[in-house]
């Protein structure tokens, strides 16, 4: 909540009295009557934000008043500033400016385009529009074509005025020439008081959208998808005037009387907004066209200055007396500006999404009661999304419904015209026909296709391109049609000395039940009733965060579990892997004790035989030779086992084709030694045996056959265990 920046500038005197015996005075943030030799006079002193004097230029009140204004437009914030005071008193000059010293308008222009040019990451779309409330009718300045143009309200738009023209632009001097453009069909007119005297209020209207562009980094989701649409309004009222002084009549005093009634109706809202809540009431923003339009801007959505003009001179003490008054009242009205993001749906459910893996990214780092408090939050956003969703879903539905109804009951009517005109006319329909053609929801619709500017620069971009094509079919909301004649002196009086007129009187449209800002029904009942509903959404929502935490901290729980799991298994996977990696080492060694236990066993052997010739010498060398070879080929395999790499079944045919070689060697050995055995025991019966040499030959060789058995055995049954323990 903010309040209303409210200022006054003392416009320089015209005309200097000789007669006066007051003057305003102004000290830094005050105005006050004095007598002409100094003292003040008591109860005509008010304070403002800011208080200009007459020496101060445009540029000084822009800085101090504006400025914020227009750059909190361009981050989404609407925006609203307004010149208001009696005629005469310097509105257009503040607002429009002189060739030396441009006015709040031309700055605003100026300062939008190079702030949207210093903003890198952001895309910009900017639209205006010009307008004016002649005789409480409004005109578009753009295209004169467009009179009696309708307020309408919608959930997208919010209030808006129907089939009024906006022009992309591009740069500040494209808006200058449209404002120059829309100028000429402003309505001015000669009084007594202003040779040049603005006969209607002026609202130029700056829609900015922009959108960011999309950087990818994580954590930036608060503004890459969501679009935001802020609305400045830069206002000139016409001022009030007091017909006697004005001398006005004809069309002039009909004028004056449409800019006091409804300059009389923007001082009854803002009297009624600077009460305190309890006392405040219904708004009667409904009673004209500009309390309308400029409602956001009063006690809404919005932020807001206001820079109240006035006269120096004497004879204008009255009316300048009813504009600080204003004033007064006007600074204790409060806003309430937010940014005004358009959220898609997408980008909801990322920025929710987002969300929700921080908060997971968190609990790994088991920040367990920040965490709490971000999920309450997290789940106190999304609920409130949610229902924000639901509502807007139903407005929109039964928007919807009426507007078709609307639309049935235009073409009925339209029906009936033309049965109507057809009757009247002497058979000749073809007239009725061709102004028939069009409904004025279709020629509504034709109109927004013109709303391209027809220099655009260059082809706009996606986002721009999308957003420019933005038209709404408008809703009814009917205004009063008419003003009725308001006794001037008798409204000049209202409005400048601070007069709460009867508003109930004075209203032509009934209230509506729903308004945006503020809330109106603010009794207990109703106070109660929203409680317990909030706090029931608050228990629902906690109990929400309570199960998601539960859930979350038996995942985790289950997590540990696990991981504790793999934890043994991988240890015992890491002592098997050095069990197997030790086992080639192992098996070497026992290859190594087992040949060197066969050597021995075959040395011995050799001494039981007595020559090298022998039979069974021959044998064992034969065995000794198969033994050594064996022997190798394990010790090869297994080393070549210890590399991994080289490990291969070549190994394997390789075992076997000595396994096979030494078969057929050690057969070939056993068939010679038997055909031997077969020579020497014919020799026997021929030659004269000496028994001894015979009996220790033939236990030997009957021990070494048992023995040469035994290890073709073990040599056997060796290998298949390394064989297959290798593969
Ligand atoms: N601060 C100022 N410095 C110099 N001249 C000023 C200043 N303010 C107003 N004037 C002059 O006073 C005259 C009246 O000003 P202006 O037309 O802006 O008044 P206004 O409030 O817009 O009147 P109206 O309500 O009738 O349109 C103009 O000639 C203008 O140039």
């Amino acid at each position: 909540m903010e309040k209303i920046c409210v200022a006054v500038r003392v416009r320089p005197p015209i005309c200097h009295e000789n007669s006066s015996s007051t003057f305003w005075r102004v000290d830094d943030n005050q105005i006050s009557l004095h007598k002409l030799h100094g003292s003040p006079i008591s109860c005509v002193s008010y304070a403002f934000d800011h208080v200009f004097d007459e020496n101060c230029s445009n540029s000084d009140i822009y800085e101090l008043l504006t400025k914020d204004i227009i750059h909190a437009a361009v981050d989404g914030f609407n925006g609203t500033s307004f010149a208001y005071g009696q005629t005469s008193s310097g509105k257009t000059f503040t607002m429009n400016g002189s060739s030396n010293d441009p006015g709040i308008i031309h700055r605003a222009v100026n300062d939008i385009f190079q702030k949207i040019n210093i903003i890198s990451d952001r895309e910009f779309l900017i639209r205006v529009s010009y307008m004016e409330i002649y005789n409480e009718e409004i005109n578009d300045l753009f295209a004169v074509e467009n009179q009696k143009l309708q307020i309408h309200e919608n959930l997208e738009r919010g209030i808006f005025v129907a089939g009024l023209r906006e022009e992309i632009v591009n740069n500040a001097e494209q808006v200058m020439k449209l404002l120059e453009s829309g100028e000429v069909n402003r309505h001015f007119g000669e009084t007594n008081m202003n040779a040049r005297s603005s006969r209607s209020h002026t609202i130029f209207r700056v829609v900015i959208e922009s959108k960011g562009k999309d950087t990818g980094s994580f954590g930036d989701y608060s503004s890459s998808d969501a679009i935001r649409v802020s609305v400045l309004n830069l206002v000139d009222l016409a001022g009030s005037e007091r017909i006697a002084k004005t001398g006005t009549g004809g069309v002039r005093l009909k004028e004056g009387k449409y800019i006091n009634k409804s300059l009389m109706v923007l001082g009854n809202v803002i009297n009624k907004l600077s009460d305190s809540a309890k006392q405040r009431a219904h708004i009667p923003y409904r009673d004209s066209k500009l309390t309308r339009i400029l409602q956001p801007a009063l006690g809404g959505n919005a932020k807001t200055s206001i820079i109240c003009t006035v006269a120096p001179e004497e004879i204008h003490i009255e009316e300048t007396k009813g504009t600080l008054l204003f004033a007064s009242r006007a600074k204790r009205v409060t806003n309430c500006a937010q940014v005004n993001e358009v959220l898609t749906d997408a980008a909801l459910l990322k920025r929710q999404k987002l969300e929700i893996e921080e908060l997971r990214r968190k609990l790994q780092g088991s920040h367990a009661e920040v965490l709490e408090q971000e999920i309450l939050k997290l789940r106190n956003d999304m609920l409130q999304y949610e229902l924000e969703r639901e509502k807007l879903e139903m407005e929109l539905e039964k928007e919807r419904r009426s507007h078709k109804e609307r639309d049935r009951y235009i073409r009925d009517q339209l029906m009936m015209i033309e049965n109507l005109s057809s009757l009247v006319s002497d058979g000749d329909g073809s007239s009725s026909q061709g102004s028939m053609k069009e409904s004025p929801i279709e020629e509504c619709n034709n109109r927004g296709d013109d709303f391209k500017t027809p220099c655009f620069r260059a082809a706009p971009k996606a986002f721009v391109a999308k957003r420019s094509n933005y038209s709404q079919l408008p809703d009814l909301s009917p205004l009063p049609d008419s003003f009725s004649d308001v006794a001037d002196e008798d409204t000049w009086f209202k409005i400048n000395k601070g007069y709460i007129a009867d508003l109930y009187s004075l209203q032509t449209t009934p209230a509506r039940k729903v308004q945006s800002f503020p809330p109106e029904d603010v009794t207990p009942n109703y106070l109660n009733k929203k409680y317990k509903t909030e706090l029931q959404n608050l228990k629902r929502r906690l109990e929400l965060v309570t199960e998601e935490k539960n859930e979350l901290q038996r995942k985790l729980a289950e997590d540990i579990e696990v991981k504790d799991r793999l934890k043994g298994d991988i240890s015992k996977l890491k002592q098997e892997a050095l069990l197997a990696r030790e086992m080639p080492q192992r098996l070497c060694d026992s290859v190594t004790s087992f040949k060197d236990t066969y050597e021995e066993v075959l040395s011995k052997m050799q001494r039981y035989t007595f020559d090298g010739k022998s039979s069974t010498a021959k044998l064992l060398r034969c065995i000794c030779e198969i033994g050594s070879i064996l022997f190798s080929t394990m010790e090869t395999s297994i080393s070549n086992t210890t590399d991994r790499h080289k490990l291969s079944y070549g190994n394997d045919s390789l075992i076997q084709e000595y396994n096979k070689m030494l078969s057929e060697k050690l057969k070939s050995t056993i068939t010679s030694l038997i055909l031997s055995e077969t020579a020497s025991s014919e020799d026997k019966q021929t030659k004269t045996p000496c028994s001894c040499n015979f009996e220790v030959a033939a236990w030997s060789r009957y021990h070494v056959s048992i023995l040469v058995l035994f290890f073709v055995m073990i040599l056997g049954y060796f290998v298949s265990f390394f064989r297959t323990l290798i593969f």
